[in-house]
Order: structure tokens, then sequence, then C-alpha cells
């Protein structure tokens, strides 16, 4: 052959070689285990995802794939993020790209019941809407502050309830009491501040029951829509019966809300979303929609906020320096700022919101308990808009990317000795400096998720929690059961919260206001 032929053929040959590495270079997925170890890796019986995420992170660095789930599910690699500056980059840096949500996220309820939650809608004009909703117009600090009657009302009767109990056993049993009392605040923000003792059980009873039984219902949206129906028909049926028994309960309280008002009544999230249109139906929402928003309302505050305050108050239990120390911070805040309220006893004088703003070291507990607890070890599954490139991986359109959250609070890399709970941690010797909690400028934690889909009630969470408390250090004095132990296992139900739920001696504090 020609020299000069076979100098055209390499040099084509070279260009289709050096064009299809180009291509496959840039479609390198991130690394993962072969289908076969991740099968055997979920036989095992101590099978947790957790553990084998921090196993791959190890072999396989902060970015890697994981196929996870069964049926639709398992045929697309989940991509798993472990590193804080990988988190940045992606949520804050990329923010607009990485906040869609996966398909399947959108569980069976939404996609054959026309109902709607924030959590779960994809990234668009709708969620924005929602969105722009729940952030500037109820959630808004203004907008909260208008609840803090209510606030100091479900505080009081919390203070009395342990009073009471305290005086009756010798052991209380802490998790019942904080939820109620943080779910009644939710209730009231969602549906006004008329709804009475009566009402709020059965709202409480039905929310219960959709949480217990919603589990069982995740498999179903790892199977295509039509065997969905066909083989669950049963579990459709009871899904079916539970939404009406849910709407039976919210939409007189939502009907109650479309009466005219007067002016002392509080703006209730019911009322905004009534309000509100879809920027491209142009039509109001429908009551199922409402009833659904409500209900992620409620599930959305409740057992996250109140599972946190356990986890806080059970390391205020086992480390009595750390529960003095604050004890000592409320006592100089409160007699320094606090002349007594007339007519009020030394014993129900409260620690009031204006008041947390003085105490540097409660709100280091609050942040020391949600980097040691977050109550999601994960974020819910992110996705991108479009093919995207992250630490030189390609993240394809719909793959589902899970943020290791309880990972990144106990880097040793970012924080001295994770594993103590330390708030000095957080005193930074600039007081007027707060800590960054939802990662504007750089991610350490993100126990609220950072960027565009950051917890639209990560403010409301941190003032329920520094209100509650506070005042429950002020009030009582804790003593663990056992000296030695207080045990703080976790187990997971959708939340990781404790395994054995605090118990704790709590003494009623005689203290001297000046
Ligand atoms: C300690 C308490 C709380 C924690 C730790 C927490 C944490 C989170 C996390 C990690 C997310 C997901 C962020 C993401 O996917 O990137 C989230 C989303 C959300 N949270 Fe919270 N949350 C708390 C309290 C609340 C409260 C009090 C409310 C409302 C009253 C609320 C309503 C929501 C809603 C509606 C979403 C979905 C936002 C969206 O997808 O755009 N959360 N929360």
């Amino acid at each position: 052959m020609e020299s000069w032929l076979i100098l055209i053929i390499i040099l084509i040959l070279t260009f289709f070689i050096s064009f299809f590495l180009k291509s496959n270079k840039q479609k390198k997925f991130p690394p993962g285990p072969s289908v076969f170890s991740v099968i055997t890796s979920f036989l095992r019986a101590d099978a947790d995802i957790e553990l084998i995420a921090r196993d791959l992170k190890t072999k396989y660095g902060p970015i890697f794939n994981l196929r996870i789930g069964i049926g639709i599910a398992f045929r697309r690699p989940s991509i798993f993020v472990a590193s804080h500056s990988l988190a940045y980059q992606a949520l804050v840096q990329q923010g607009v790209v990485f906040s869609d949500r996966p398909k399947a996220a959108q569980t069976s309820v939404s996609i054959h019941s026309n109902r709607i939650i924030l959590t779960t809608l994809p990234y668009g004009p709708t969620w924005r809407l929602l969105r722009r909703n729940i952030v500037s117009v109820i959630l808004h600090p203004s907008r909260t502050k208008s609840y803090s009657n209510v606030r100091s009302r479900v505080l009081s009767t919390l203070i009395q309830q342990l009073r009471s109990d305290s005086e009756a056993t010798q052991v209380i049993t802490l998790i019942e009491h904080f939820r109620f009392s943080v779910f009644c605040l939710l209730v009231l923000m969602c549906f006004g501040d008329k709804i009475d003792q009566h009402q709020v059980e059965q709202i409480k009873d039905v929310q219960r029951r959709w949480i217990q039984t919603m589990g069982r219902f995740v498999n179903l949206s790892f199977f295509p829509r039509i065997i969905q129906k066909i083989i669950f028909r049963n579990q459709w049926k009871e899904l079916m019966q539970l939404m009406q028994e849910q709407e039976s309960v919210f939409i007189p309280l939502i009907e109650a809300r479309m009466k005219p008002k007067t002016e002392e009544d509080v703006v209730a999230y019911v009322d905004t979303l009534l309000d509100l249109e879809f920027p491209e139906e142009k039509r109001k929402f429908n009551q199922g929609e409402i009833v659904s928003l409500c209900s992620e309302f409620l599930t959305g505050g409740t057992d996250t906020t109140s599972s946190s305050l356990q986890w806080i108050m059970a390391n205020l239990v086992k480390y009595p320096c750390i529960q003095e120390k604050l004890y000592q911070e409320i006592c100089e805040v409160m007699s320094r700022g606090n002349s007594k309220t007339d007519g009020v006893t030394e014993e129900e004088e409260i620690v009031k919101e204006e008041d947390l703003e003085k105490m540097p070291y409660l709100k280091a507990v609050i942040l020391e308990g949600l980097r040691r607890h977050p109550p999601g070890h994960f974020l819910q599954p992110h996705t991108v808009t479009e093919e995207v490139e992250l630490n030189g991986y390609v993240i394809p359109k719909d793959a589902p990317i899970n943020f290791m959250v309880a990972d990144m609070g106990l880097d040793p890399l970012v924080w001295k000795n994770p594993l103590d709970f330390n708030p000095d941690r957080f005193l930074s010797s600039d007081v007027t400096e707060a800590f960054d909690i939802i990662g504007n400028k750089e991610i350490k934690m993100m126990p609220f998720g950072a960027g565009r889909r950051v917890c639209p009630g990560y403010l409301l969470a941190l003032l329920h929690l520094e209100y509650f408390v506070a005042n429950l250090v002020w009030h009582f004095e804790w003593k663990p059961v056992d000296e030695n132990n207080v045990d703080l296992s976790e187990k997971l139900v959708f939340i990781v919260t404790m395994k054995n739920p605090l118990c704790a001696h709590i003494r009623p504090r005689v203290n001297k206001l000046e």
C-alpha cells in the first residue's frame, strides 16, 4: 500500500480513537461496586445503607455510585456525595441544576391522587410558587413572631404537665410530651389559633395513622404504575381510605378559614394556600391539594424538631457540666434583663423569645445537638435538571443523588474529636458572627440541607429548639435514671431517633429573680 494512504488511514483512526476516548472521558460515571457485590452487601444480616455507604466512601472517595432499591430503582444507580466541598459545589454553586427531585421520589400517593407536596415537587413554577409562599409568607420571621402567644401557651402547658408528672412519678419519659407540644404549635400555625384541644387530638390521631401507614406504600413507587394498581390492589384501597379519613378531619378546618376574619385573627398556613393560584393552569388549589400541603407542614416539622429536642436534652442529662453551664447563662440573662412580671410567680416566669438572642451558649448547645444527631442522615434525594459534571464525573439526568449529612457532621478533617458532645466548638470569638448553618459561604454540616431546597422551616425549628431547651433547663434540673449511662443508640424510623427514648428524673428548680 502506498505510504501516503497508510498515513491517511492512521490519521483517520487516530481522530476516531481520540474522539471516542474523549467522549468516554466526558462520560466518566462516579465509581462504585459491581452489581454482584451490591447484592451480597444487602444480603448481609446487618445490612445498613449508611454503613455500606461509609465503606464505599473509604474505597472510592467522596463521590460514588450504588444500586439501591428494587425494580426500576435498581436499574439506575444512585449517586452518593460524601464531602462538604462537593456538596457545596453541587447544592450552592450549581444550585439551579441540582435542585430537582427524582421521579421515583414522587411517591405513588402524589402520582395517583392529584396530591402534591413541596418536598417531592420537581424544580419548576409550582414548586417555586409554594416555596416562596412558605418561606416569605408563612415562615418569615415577622410572621412567626405573631405566634409568640401561641408558643408561650403551649410551653406553659408542657411545664405544668412535667411538673405534675414529676410529683406523681420518679421517672418521666419525655418524647411524647415533646412531640405533642411541637405538633400543637404547628397545628395552630397551620389551621389558626382558634383550634381547640379536641380538634388537635383528632388531627394527631389521623396524622399518626398516616405516618405509620405511609411507610408500607414506599415500595409501590419502585414498580411501574400498571403493576402497582393490579398487584397491590388492597394496598391501594387502604391508601385511598386513609386519604379520605384525613380529608374528613382537615376539610372542615380548611372551610372554617374561608369565612370572613377579624383584625385580630393571625394568618394561618391554610389562608395563604387558599389565596394561591397554579402558575400554569391559572386555577386555585383544590381541597385535596391543600390537605396534602397541610399534612406535609405538620409531618415536616414535628418529628424532626421533637426528635432533635430529645437528643439535645439527652446530652444535657448525660453531661451535667454542660447543663449547669447553660443554666448559669440563663440565670444571668434572666436576672440581668428581667424585672419580675406582675402577677406571675417565680416558677411561672418563662425565658422569653427576646431573651434567646442574649444566650450564645444556648445556641452552641443546639448547634452541637444538630451536628451530632441530625434527624435525617441523608437529605431527601436530589437530582439534576440536565446532565452535568461534578468533580470530573458525569451526573446523568434523573439519577437520584444522596448527600451524606450525618457523615459530614462527623468528619475529623473538619471537626476536632467529632464524636464528643462539645458545644464550645461553636463559641466563636466574634460573637456577632452567627454560625452559617445553611452553608451560604461554606458547608461544614447541613442538618437542614443547603441551597435552593434547604429546609424552609429551619429558622422556626431553631426558634422552637432554643425556646424549649432554655425553658426546660430554667424550670427543671435534669438527672439521669441510671447515673452511669444515658443510652444514645440510634434507631431509624423515617428519621434517626433515640432507640431507647429518653427517661429522666426532673426536679422543679426554685429560681430567684431580683
Ligand atoms: C430540626 C428540625 C428540622 C430539620 C432537621 C429539617 C431538615 C430538613 C431537611 C434535611 C430537608 C431536605 C433538604 C433537601 O432536600 O435539600 C427539609 C426539607 C423540608 N422541610 Fe425541614 N427540617 C426541620 C423542620 C422543619 C419545619 C419546622 C418545617 C415546617 C414547618 C419543615 C418543612 C420542610 C419542607 C416543606 C421541606 C421540603 C422543602 C423543599 O423540597 O423545597 N421542616 N427539612
